[in-house]
C-alpha cells in the first residue's frame, strides 16, 4: 500500500525553523516506528509571493486538495504589510482553509504539568487544563461580502461583514458535539447573541442541533466578552467551547496563555468526512510568523509537533504514536528543558529551537 501523503507549506518567519523539527519527527517515524509519509513541500503566504507573485499557487492548492493532510507552519510579516490586501500571505492561507473547505478548527489548550507554575496564571488554575476550543474556520466576519475600504463622502469607509447560514452552524456544531460525546459531553457555545443578529441565529441553531441529536451533551450558551473573562478567571469550568471564526480566533490565543506559551498550541483543521476516510485536514499551530524571533533559534518548536501528534491521531489513525509524541514533550519539560518563550527573565539559559527538537528526538527514542 502507498505511504499516506503529507503537503509541508513551512510558509514565513519562524515558520520553517519549527517545521524543520516536525520534519525530523516524520523522520524518526520513518526509521524507527516503519511509519513512513510521502512528503512533498511547497511554498505558502509571503514566500510564496516572493517566488510568484500570489501567496497560494494554484498548482500548490490543487497538490493540497489531494494529499491526505496538509502541515502549515506560519504566513506573514512586516516585509509584506504595504502589500495589495487581495496578494497578502494570509490570504494564501484563507485560501485554503475556504478550498479545502476546513470548516472546524480543533485548538486543544492543555497546561502541562511542567508548565503549570510558568503559566500567566495562578498554578491551581491552570494544573491539569485540558480544554479543547471548535473554532468555525471557513466563514464569518473574515469570508463574508462586503468587505473593502470604500470612499463614502468626504471619507473613507472599512466594511467587513459577518454573516453565517444556518447550515454553516449547523455543520460545526455537530463536530463540537461529537467531540465532546467523545471527551466530557460538556460544550459551552460562545457568541455575541446580545448584540447581533448573527449570533442569534448562531444560538438557536446551536441549540436545535443539540436538542434534535444530542440531548446527552449538556450544553450552555454564553456571551463571548464574558467567555474571555471567564477563561482567564476559571478555565476548568470548559470543556468544549464551541465558537465563531472571529472569537475563535481570539479566545484560542488568550487560551494559549494559561498553557504558558503560544508556542505551545497546535491545530488541527477538518473537513467533513469523506466516505470510509479521514476528512481533509491541515494541521497548523495556532501562533503565526513571530517576526520579533525569527532567524535567532528562539522559536518554540512544540506547537508545531503537536500539530503532527493532532496529524496522526485525526488523519491516519495512528492514535497511541500520537500519545507517543505528546507524552514525549511531556518528559522534556519535565526535564526542565525550556525555550525563552517558556521562561522568565532569570530562568537561566533557554535551548534553541534545535535543541528543543533534539531533546524530543531523545525522548522518542527512549520511548521504544
Ligand atoms: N496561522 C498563521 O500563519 C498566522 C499568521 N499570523 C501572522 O504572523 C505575523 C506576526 O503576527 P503576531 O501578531 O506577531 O503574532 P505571532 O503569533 O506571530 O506572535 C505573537 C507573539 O508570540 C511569540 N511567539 C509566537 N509563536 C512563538 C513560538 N513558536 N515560540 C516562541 N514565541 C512565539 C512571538 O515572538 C510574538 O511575541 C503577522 O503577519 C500575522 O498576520 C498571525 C497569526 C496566525
Ligand atoms: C489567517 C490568520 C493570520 C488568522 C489567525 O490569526 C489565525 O487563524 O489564528
Ligand atoms: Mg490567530
Amino acid at each position: 500500500m502507498a505511504n499516506p501523503s503529507l503537503l509541508i507549506l513551512a510558509g514565513d518567519g519562524i515558520g520553517p525553523e519549527v517545521m524543520d523539527q516536525v520534519k525530523r519527527v516524520i523522520a524518526w517515524f520513518g526509521d524507527k516506528r516503519d511509519l513512513s509519509f510521502d512528503v512533498s513541500e511547497d511554498l505558502v503566504g509571503g514566500a510564496a509571493y516572493d517566488a510568484h507573485g500570489t501567496p497560494l499557487h494554484d498548482d500548490t492548492m490543487a497538490r493540497a486538495l489531494e494529499v491526505d493532510a496538509v502541515l502549515l507552519g506560519a504566513v506573514g510579516g512586516p516585509k509584506y504589510d504595504d502589500l495589495d490586501f487581495s496578494v497578502k500571505p494570509e490570504r494564501g492561507l484563507l485560501r485554503l482553509r475556504k478550498e479545502m473547505d476546513l470548516f472546524s478548527n480543533l485548538r486543544p489548550a492543555q497546561c502541562f504539568d511542567a508548565l503549570a507554575d510558568f503559566s500567566s496564571l495562578k498554578k491551581d488554575i491552570v494544573a491539569g487544563l485540558d480544554i479543547m476550543i471548535v473554532r468555525e474556520l471557513t466563514s464569518g466576519v473574515y469570508f463574508g461580502e462586503p468587505r473593502g475600504i470604500f470612499e463614502e463622502g468626504n471619507e473613507r469607509v472599512g466594511i467587513n461583514t459577518q454573516r453565517y447560514t444556518e447550515g454553516e452552524i449547523d455543520r460545526v456544531a455537530r463536530s463540537a458535539f461529537e467531540l465532546a460525546r467523545r471527551r466530557s459531553s460538556k460544550v459551552c457555545s460562545m457568541e455575541k447573541a446580545n448584540v447581533m443578529e448573527s449570533g442569534i441565529l448562531w444560538r438557536e441553531v446551536v441549540q436545535k442541533v443539540r436538542d434534535a441529536d444530542y440531548p446527552d451533551i449538556e450544553l450552555s450558551h454564553m456571551y463571548a466578552d464574558n467567555g474571555a473573562m471567564q477563561l482567564v478567571r476559571a478555565p476548568k469550568q470548559f470543556d468544549v467551547i464551541l465558537t465563531d471564526n472571529l472569537f475563535g480566533d481570539i479566545l484560542s490565543d488568550c487560551a494559549a496563555m494559561l498553557t504558558g506559551s503560544l508556542g505551545m498550541l497546535p491545530s488541527a483543521s477538518l473537513g467533513a468526512p469523506t466516505g470510509d476516510g479521514p476528512p481533509r485536514a491541515l494541521y497548523e499551530p495556532v501562533h503565526g510568523s513571530a517576526p520579533d524571533i525569527a532567524g535567532q533559534g528562539k522559536a518554540n518548536p512544540i506547537a508545531c509537533i503537536l500539530s503532527f501528534a493532532m496529524a496522526l491521531r485525526y488523519s491516519f489513525d495512528q492514535g497511541e504514536e500520537a500519545t507517543r509524541v505528546e507524552t514525549a514533550i511531556e518528559k522534556v519539560l519535565a526535564d526542565g528543558a525550556r525555550t525563552a518563550d517558556l521562561m522568565g527573565e532569570d530562568g537561566g539559559t533557554p535551548v534553541t529551537t534545535t535543541q528543543m527538537g533534539d531533546a524530543i528526538l531523545a525522548a522518542l527514542d527512549q520511548s521504544l
